[in-house]
């Protein structure tokens, strides 16, 4: 398990990162989200060991992390990195050896993943001959070279359609063994929520949600939705329900456990019709907006 325990960061008088701790789980794509400017890449800089912290330490295992575990590790940095005149090639082999992959088996490498990202043919062209969205394949296939025992990846899907996501999704899926844990930046929430099993949330250097997305989701109260026949707005009006939304007829209110929807419920039905009543799941951009108010 990658872990980091207490990170703090400080840029002169500011804090970017304060008291950081959270745990990556082996074989779960775990989501780093937060604002512009809340610290992710400071922070997966500072697991890459390329930033040092100001205090806490990042952990493997249970131990402190060191450079010789970090050079399993995968990362595709923010801003990117590779070698926009190199042959894309030779610069996966080179990726492939520097992290101690003997030549032969850097090359078999490379050479699966660029026929499994459909750039085979693109093998002796130079890096910056290809669109965006190849680089950026190019780009996750440099990271995955070395058949990585952790994956820390700085918005690793910005820039791509929406067939290049899932099929850099597809890849990560198969390329990722259960004992390997993924993080990844983005702002996507909407990719968030369909890719990652737990979800990380920072706001202005701290986290302030942390969990698997199903229970994030879930929300601290329960929300439901109610359709009457008519207007809803007497909900406004009824008290231990906090109403998130009315228009019309259809309602949204929260609740501290369902025995309150239920009395709701028994309300509505005695003001007339109720068309349709349950709970609704919560999407991640409101779990996201209510944690980093
Ligand atoms: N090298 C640096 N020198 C000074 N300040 C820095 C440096 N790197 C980051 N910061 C500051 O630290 C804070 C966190 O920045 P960071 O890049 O980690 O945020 P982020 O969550 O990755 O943002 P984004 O989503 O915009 O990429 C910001 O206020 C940023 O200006």
């Amino acid at each position: 398990m990658l872990s980091v325990a207490g990170l703090t960061r400080r840029f002169g008088e500011q804090l970017a990162l304060e008291d950081v701790t959270f745990d990556v789980v082996p074989g779960r794509m775990t989501g780093f989200v937060g604002a512009n400017g809340a610290g992710k890449t400071t922070a997966m800089r500072i697991i890459l060991g390329v930033l040092a912290a100001s205090a806490g330490e990042v952990r493997w295992n249970g131990g402190p992390l060191t450079q010789t575990t970090r050079r399993d590790f995968g990362y595709m940095p923010e801003e990117r990195g590779l070698y926009p005149k190199m042959k894309i090639r030779d610069q996966l082999v080179f990726f492939g050896r520097l992290h101690g992959l003997d030549p032969d088996r850097a090359a078999e490498r490379t050479d699966k993943l660029l026929e499994r990202l459909g750039l085979a043919e693109r093998a002796t062209d130079v890096l910056e001959t290809l669109s965006l969205g190849n680089q950026q394949r190019v780009q996750i296939a440099a990271a995955l070279v070395h058949k990585p025992i952790a994956l820390v990846l700085d918005e690793p899907f910005s820039g791509l359609d929406p067939l290049a996501v899932d099929a850099m999704v597809d890849l990560l899926r198969e390329e990722v063994t259960p004992e390997v844990p993924v993080l990844f930046s983005s702002h996507q929430l909407d990719l968030v929520e369909r890719l990652c099993d737990d979800l990380i949330v920072l706001a202005r250097g701290k986290v302030v949600a942390a969990g698997p997305v199903a229970e994030l989701a879930a929300g601290p109260s329960l929300t439901y939705k109610l359709v009457v026949d008519g207007d809803a707005g007497w909900l406004r009006d009824v008290r231990g329900i906090r109403v998130r939304d009315v228009a019309g007829a259809t309602a949204l209110f929260d609740v501290e456990h369902d025995g309150v929807a239920q009395q709701v419920l028994q309300q509505a039905v005695t003001r007339g019709p109720v068309l349709e009543f349950g709970p609704e799941r919560v999407a991640l951009s409101d779990v996201f907006r209510e944690a980093t108010r």
